[in-house]
């Protein structure tokens, strides 16, 4: 059986120099995308749900497409985490339904929109630690609020995120305090923010240092080496799937995305894990108006599910070569969260600093 923490397979990241997606899904198609692309190229696997996902499928549902993926794809190491947990509930209850991971999104109160402070999230956050460690299971925090530097709002589409303006403070992690926060929660990896905003509306025009702080990374890396970063609103938007979506009647105003080359070279500076969702959003989206535009006598969902799963499988495939994780997933032999637990205990991983 190849559940893994999120911990394990971000220290092997850290210890070759790689970074690993971690695709969210809802639904069964999205699953076997993931999983399938990871086979195609020995990658582990990350796979993330958020509350609205676990709405969506309901956990009992999901728990049961996770146990079909762990027993289906044996050879594949696989983290299944509670992407942006509100509150110690949905970590536990994340944790129950057989999680290994869970983020503890401690940067916006409990209704998951205003920005909360610092001592609340070192507080929530510390408590969830102590919660998911003693199960051997691994927790992300967050420092910073994902939204965009370019126009201080997030996007409004998604359903997590701060829904007033932000100041460019609030938008970028500061690297001084994620050293004191690491300190004091001991997360295991740490989502900072650098100026991107969840959703295909990132950017006006291709980003560059101005609205894509990569210094931000670059500084608490030199202070933390050792940490493993989370970068989050990381879907690139391609170009091809937005004009593949417009062509078949979709209304995508120009728009673009986090640069793969930019993950890249976030990657050489700590970043271990990359949330993507949009992208594959896209690519289902792009394969499903194709099929129905060009057979609009077309009534069976598996004639265009089925293409759409394999639309987004290619992403998935593309990004685990793209952040160097292809290869990696026959090397990793995981640890039972039992042994995980007991490490922790042993002070195995306390946070370094440099
Ligand atoms: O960060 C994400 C999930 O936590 C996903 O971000 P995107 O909207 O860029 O895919
Ligand atoms: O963080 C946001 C993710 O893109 C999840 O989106 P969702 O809440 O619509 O599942
Ligand atoms: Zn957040
Ligand atoms: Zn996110």
């Amino acid at each position: 059986m190849a559940r893994v923490t999120l911990r394990q397979l971000l220290d092997d990241a850290a210890e070759h120099g790689y970074g690993i997606p971690a695709f969210n899904v809802s639904t069964m198609e999205q699953v076997i995308a993931v999983m399938e692309a990871a086979r195609a190229c020995d990658a582990p696997a990350i796979v993330q749900a958020s509350r609205r996902a676990r709405r969506y499928a309901g956990d009992i549902m999901l728990a049961r497409m996770i146990d079909a993926a762990v027993e289906t794809y044996p050879d594949i190491p696989l983290c299944v985490h509670q992407d942006h947990g509100n509150d110690e509930e949905t970590c536990a209850s994340a944790l129950q339904a057989g999680f290994t991971s869970v983020m503890m999104d401690g940067s916006l109160r409990e209704d998951g929109r205003t920005p909360a402070d610092y001592a609340y999230n070192v507080a929530v956050t510390r408590r969830v630690v102590d919660l998911a460690h003693r199960a051997g299971a691994s927790v992300e925090g967050e420092l910073g609020l994902v939204g965009s530097l370019e126009g201080l709002e997030n996007e409004a589409e998604d359903g997590h995120g701060a829904e007033d303006a932000l100041s460019p403070e609030q938008v970028l992690t500061d690297p001084d305090e994620a050293v004191r926060f690491v300190r004091e929660t001991k997360v295991d990896a740490l989502a900072i923010a650098v100026g991107t905003s969840h959703g295909a509306y990132k950017f006006s025009r291709k980003p560059d240092g101005a609205i894509l702080a990569m210094q931000v990374i670059k500084e608490i890396n030199r202070r933390m080496p050792a940490m493993h970063l989370v970068m989050h609103a990381s879907s690139s938007v391609p170009r091809e799937l937005q004009d593949l979506i417009n062509r078949h009647g979709g209304e995508m105003p120009q728009t673009w995305g986090v640069p793969v080359e930019e993950i890249q070279l976030g990657i050489r500076y700590g970043v271990r894990k990359v949330n993507i969702d949009t992208d594959c959003r896209m690519a289902m989206t792009g394969e499903i108006r194709r099929v129905l535009a060009q057979s609009p006598g077309e009534l069976d969902p598996r004639r265009y599910l089925g293409p759409a799963r394999a639309a987004m499988a290619r992403l998935c495939r593309d990004r685990y070569e793209a952040f160097g994780a292809a290869g990696r997933a026959s090397r990793i032999k995981v640890v039972p969260m039992g042994e995980m637990a007991k490490a922790y205990e042993a002070g195995a991983f306390e946070p370094r600093f440099a």
